[in-house]
């Protein structure tokens, strides 16, 4: 197996690869990205590369290389130039921090969401939905990992409160303290060439987790907060690594926050308790707030709807609308992506280019 096949590379990639109408490009993916400088790795191993003008004047932010993507790279001595970025087959996105209407792409090209949520303080029903109703949407595959088993009596619970959310995912119950328990789930969701990531939020047990996976300690930047259960952010920036087991994972910095977005048309979609009552609705556009002869409503009066479920569906129907609102944020973005793109001209001047 060559060395871009053992980090995802497929017959996908490679019909676009041998149609880019440019001469002398390598192929390569994303690792990580520090500021401008872009890790790659390619069919030679690593290389660190910058994006090209052309991709920084597209000026559409979401479009530019994330972790994840397989890029076109033009090599230089030491260095590379991004030229382009091969049509992913999915993105993992959520509403950009702050923003109302923009949406940010976190990573591309996964084939797992693994959402790390621990059985202390962190244990949220309401937050789990929103990252399930999310990656749902991006039409990727999630695994629920309740971590941190050993801090509660009766794991089981918590772990039926998530089945009785109705998703279709697996729910698993883990602790990365006691690494033979992680290796019940790996075998079976870490596939050899297949991509993930790992979500949730700061002090979950990602990067614990993660650590056992790999068998050594990843780099750490900033310390962790003990005196409570939030900790801090301490994983700074997303990476991709290759497991001993020929998967590969991303790290993700804990968030504070996961903003969701809409596709038109689908407001009500991912909420698979609600889907399953819609089509006895008198109306077939209902929204389920107040409509009469409504099935939803019906069935959160009379207890068979968890009023988590209908308020969380409640929530992310405002945040929704929020979300097709504002046009202002968007040209915010613009703006801050126009004065990055000075940043690494001026970066580049420098280094005479
Ligand atoms: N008791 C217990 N503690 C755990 C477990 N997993 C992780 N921890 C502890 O929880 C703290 C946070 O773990 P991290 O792995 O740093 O959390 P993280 O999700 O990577 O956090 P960020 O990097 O900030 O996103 C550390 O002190 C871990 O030792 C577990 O299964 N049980
Ligand atoms: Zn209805």
């Amino acid at each position: 197996m060559t060395t871009l096949q053992s980090y995802g590379w497929n017959e996908h990639f490679m019909r676009h690869f041998q149609i880019n109408p440019f001469p002398n490009l390598e192929a390569a993916r994303v690792l990580s990205i520090q500021g401008f400088i872009h890790l790659l790795i390619t069919e030679t191993g690593h290389m660190d590369a910058q994006l090209a003008g052309t991709l920084i004047n597209s000026r559409e932010s979401e479009t530019c290389p994330k972790v994840g993507d397989w890029v076109l790279v033009k090599r230089y001595e030491e260095e590379g130039m991004i030229i382009d970025t091969l049509p992913r087959l999915n993105e993992l996105s959520r509403k950009a921090p702050g923003s109302q209407s923009a949406r940010q792409v976190l990573a591309a090209n996964i084939d797992g969401v693994f959402i790390v949520q621990g059985l202390d303080r962190d244990f949220n029903l309401m937050r789990l939905q929103r990252y399930l109703h999310q990656i749902v949407q991006c039409n990727i595959q999630p695994v629920v990992l309740l971590n941190k088993k050993d801090l509660v009596p009766d794991p089981e619970t918590y772990r039926q409160q998530v089945l009785d959310l109705g998703y279709s995912c697996p729910v698993v119950l883990t602790s990365a303290l006691y690494p033979m328990l992680q290796s019940e789930w790996t075998s079976q969701y870490l596939q050899p060439q297949q991509t993930y990531i790992l979500l949730g939020s700061s002090g979950a047990g990602k990067s614990t987790l993660l650590n056992n996976l790999l068998g050594y300690q990843l780099q750490k930047e900033g310390t962790t907060s003990a005196a409570n259960n939030k900790g801090k952010h301490t994983t700074t920036a997303r990476h991709l690594v290759l497991l001993p087991n020929g998967s590969m994972i991303i790290d993700a910095p804990g968030m504070r926050e996961f903003g969701i977005t809409v596709e038109a048309g689908k407001e009500s979609a991912n909420h698979p308790l609600i889907e399953e009552l819609a089509p006895q609705c008198r109306f077939g556009d209902c929204t389920h707030q107040h409509e009469p002869g409504c099935a939803v409503i019906a069935a959160f009066n009379n207890g068979s709807l968890p009023e988590l479920v209908y308020r969380s569906y409640l929530k992310l129907l405002r945040e929704q609308y929020h979300f097709q609102a504002s046009e202002s944020d968007k040209r915010r973005d613009e703006r801050r992506f126009t004065k990055m793109a000075k940043q690494i001209f001026k970066h580049r001047k420098n280094r005479k280019y």
